[in-house]
């Protein structure tokens, strides 16, 4: 395998759930070292077909490229030097410190049962440092707020020192400060990213490629200029918008809703007397 950023596909990937595919014959390409966007409606799979390039979800048909080599059957300490992943449960109410969760992103360094070298405390330092959370090693992690969590997930990931981040919602939380600072970090890493958002703004400007997703289907992968169109947005999104260049990249405008497409008319029922 390359040492440099990976490169990650998806081919057909179909998850089936109560009969019902969540994923639909998805294809779509991470290439390395590029930011790719994964943008769509609540409910439209786009932490499935995360959770399945992570490989910790295994599609029901398709398959996960990472370098050419399938992701299903991979050794997870193989996998875990070769991506980090951060997703939007990782949560927990144990008594850790912000040095033993950010620790954990060492563990495929590690041989079995040794403990954290010197090395890994700078590693963890530093990505503490990175985002903005430096000397904070000894906090308690249940009494950060909601955004200081994550940015202390995120210093999890760099951790790792991995060739490939997923990320799912990682600014979630974040004040608007951060979310600039944070994915002007991500894209300066020069990592492959693949990363879901809802903030579109944030999408058109940060993204080298989007994966539109809708109903499990991918709409369409492209340079934010070509996916966000107005059009597209009010068919994907039901919310009218704006876009236009600007020194930044693409640049959207949302402008409200466009309406709810009812396709039957909804009957209440009276309450019984
Ligand atoms: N185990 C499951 N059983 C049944 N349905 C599921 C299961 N897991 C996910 N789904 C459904 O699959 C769809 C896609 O879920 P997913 O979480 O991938 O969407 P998403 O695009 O990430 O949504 P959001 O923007 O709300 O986070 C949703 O309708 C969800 O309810």
């Amino acid at each position: 395998m390359s040492a440099g950023p990976v490169h990650l596909r998806a081919e057909h990937l179909t998850v089936l759930r109560r009969g019902r595919a969540i994923v639909d014959d998805v294809r779509l390409e991470a290439r390395p070292g590029q930011v790719t966007g994964l943008i769509g409606p609540n409910g439209s799979g786009k932490s499935t077909v995360l959770r399945c390039l992570a490989a910790t979800l295994r599609p029901t048909s398709g398959r996960v490229l990472l370098d050419g080599v399938e992701v299903a059957g991979m050794p997870r300490r193989r996998l875990a030097r070769a991506v980090a992943t951060m997703d939007q449960a990782s949560e927990t109410e144990l008594d850790l410190t912000v040095r033993d969760v950010v620790q954990l992103g060492r563990l495929p360094h590690r041989s079995r049962w040794a403990a954290g070298s010197a090395e890994d405390a700078m590693v963890c330092a530093e990505a503490l440092e990175r985002v903005d959370m430096g000397g904070l090693e000894g906090r308690p992690w249940r009494t950060l707020s909601g955004g200081e969590r994550q940015r202390v997930q995120v210093a999890r990931v760099l951790a790792q020192q991995p060739r490939g981040l997923l990320l799912d919602e990682p600014t979630n939380h974040l004040d608007v400060q951060h979310q600039f600072e944070l994915l002007d970090l991500l894209t300066a890493t020069g990592l492959t990213v693949v990363v879901v958002l809802h903030d579109l703004s944030l999408a058109a400007r940060y993204c080298d490629s989007l994966v539109v997703l809708r109903e499990g289907r991918v709409e369409g992968q492209g340079p934010p200029q070509q996916m966000l169109t107005p059009d597209l947005i009010e068919k994907v999104f039901r919310v009218r918008a704006e876009v236009w260049a600007d020194e930044g990249g693409t640049a959207v405008r949302l402008l409200g809703s466009a309406g709810r497409q009812i396709d039957r008319p909804c009957t209440m029922r009276a309450p019984a007397p």
